[in-house]
């Protein structure tokens, strides 16, 4: 198994606020890994720094040997935690977009999944639901072949009924050397797709585990380790 992901010392400073400190990472090809960790903790500084929207105060990081740049942007697909969905664009436009943008990216996925979930290609964003243009976002992201994909709450707005459609998607279409890495709260929702997980507070990881060990070891579910372990 290869390493997609790197950090070391990895540092993120907001003026003085150190929002990771000193991060060290491997992630390795081939696995699906829950980032979670609680409100403030770093993960989205953490995604964005892998996206290149934002650059290490200090320390390295490096995705398949490369810094985030455009060569690393050909093989991460990302989903931010906002929309960034133009208005006035009707679904095809966006796929038609991403079709000009991405070479790695295949409209039969994105059609199989919008038809799946009753999604009208031909409808403007502006008359789509929240949750369906998280739908849309996320059907995008996902028809890429990527090899790394950084998904920031991937399922947060979307019904308990179509999450469960999401998570199979994501499970089922993903090429099987590509990594996921799902920052979530919703972690009963998402667990049983995992291998790994990783627990991350006031900018440190502080665990970084199969999720089997947690079941089968520790006899416990994720959700159940991550509150005894962030219990407030
Ligand atoms: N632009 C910014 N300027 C100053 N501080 C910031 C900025 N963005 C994030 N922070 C701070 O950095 C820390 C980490 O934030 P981050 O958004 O990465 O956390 P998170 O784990 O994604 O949180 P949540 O689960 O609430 O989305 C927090 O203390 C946050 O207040």
């Amino acid at each position: 198994m290869s390493t997609i992901l790197e950090c070391r010392g990895l540092t993120k400073k907001y003026g003085k606020k150190q929002a990771l400190k000193s991060v060290d990472l491997d992630l390795e090809s081939g696995r699906i890994i829950g980032l979670l960790g609680p409100n403030g903790s770093g993960k989205t500084t953490l995604i964005k720094l892998i996206n290149g929207l934002l650059s290490p105060s200090e320390g390295a990081l490096l995705i398949a040997g490369n810094e985030p740049g455009l060569k690393t942007k050909e093989i991460v697909s990302y989903l931010p935690e906002r929309t960034y969905l133009n208005e006035n664009q009707r679904v095809s436009d966006v796929m038609n977009f991403f079709e000009d943008f991405y070479s790695d990216y295949d409209r039969s996925r994105s059609k199989d999944m919008l038809e799946r979930l009753a999604i009208d290609p031909t409808a403007r964003i502006k008359t789509l639901s929240k949750g369906t243009r998280e739908k849309v976002q996320l059907i995008l992201v996902m028809s890429r072949r990527a090899k790394l994909y950084c998904l920031d709450e991937p399922i947060a707005g979307v019904d308990p009924a179509a999450r469960d459609y999401i998570l199979d998607t994501i499970i089922n279409n993903y090429d099987e050397n590509a990594t996921i890495l799902i920052s979530t709260h919703l972690i009963s929702d998402v667990e049983n797709i995992l291998d790994e997980v990783i627990f991350i507070k006031d900018g440190q990881i502080r665990m970084q585990t199969a999720v089997d060990d947690i079941r089968v070891k520790q006899g416990k579910s994720v959700d159940a380790l991550f509150r005894e372990v962030f219990r407030c």
